[in-house]
């Protein structure tokens, strides 16, 4: 399904914001969470609803609630908890269902160290969750697992995504909807996105190397 690149002036606003090289940890933390709550509104945009009859103030009246469907987030450890909190503020409900994966620096092949899947996860929606996608090999190893471990609506949520990644998430997954931020221009020849945020996983926890 086509990645969908979600320019709304709000979003525009603040990934222009975590852009500045001086960025405090706190503010890039804060924007995390607001951006990824902002993808989750646009994500969930096609929830099925159900009517059903409750007693309000003036008597009974017809409401909606989301049909059925359970959902799992996903957060791509470890930068993906970065943008959890923003998530489960729109879905507090949510199971969240842990996948490590690091990425090795020098080979840039992503290496999965972690799986603790939410129970029934065959019927959930899944929300994978990282803040950036470069090569794809993480997401694509996420969705992988997930795949495997019977999941069938799997969407996507990045802050910043490179064209190499999205090419690589939608060849080897066409079936999944990857909403973002913001498409960027390239991967660098460290596999960096450019222009990026830089290591969104230190700055996230406050690790960031002074040139990352
Ligand atoms: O698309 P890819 O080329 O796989 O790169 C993207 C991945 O790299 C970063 O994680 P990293 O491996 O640095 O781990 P971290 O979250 O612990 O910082 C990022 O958060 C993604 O998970
Ligand atoms: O640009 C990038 C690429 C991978 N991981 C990051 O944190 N940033
Ligand atoms: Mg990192």
């Amino acid at each position: 399904m086509p990645t969908r690149e979600i320019r709304h002036p709000l979003i525009r606003h603040k990934i222009g914001l975590m852009r500045r090289a001086d960025i405090s940890t706190k503010n890039f933390r804060e924007l995390a969470q607001e951006v990824g709550a902002l993808l989750t509104y646009e994500a969930t945009n096609d929830l099925p609803l159900e009517s059903y009859e409750i007693e309000g103030w003036a008597g009974a009246v017809q409401v909606e609630k989301i049909a059925g469907k359970k959902i799992t987030v996903v957060p791509i450890l470890r930068a993906g908890i970065g943008m959890l909190d923003g998530v489960l503020s729109l879905i507090p409900g949510a199971k969240v269902s842990a996948v490590g994966v690091a990425r090795n620096e020098e080979t840039l092949e992503a290496h999965t160290y972690l799986e603790k899947l939410a129970p029934e996860i065959d019927s959930r929606l899944a929300l994978i969750i990282d803040p950036m996608l470069a090569t794809g090999g993480s997401m694509v190893a996420t969705i992988d697992l997930l795949k495997k471990a019977g999941c069938k609506d799997i969407r996507a949520m990045v802050l910043v995504a490179a064209p190499e990644g999205i090419k690589a998430v939608e060849q080897a997954h066409p079936d999944v909807t990857i909403f973002t931020a913001s498409i960027d221009q390239r991967l660098n020849e460290h596999g960096y996105i450019i222009p990026g945020l830089g290591d969104a996983g230190d700055k996230i926890f406050g690790t960031k190397q002074k040139d990352a």
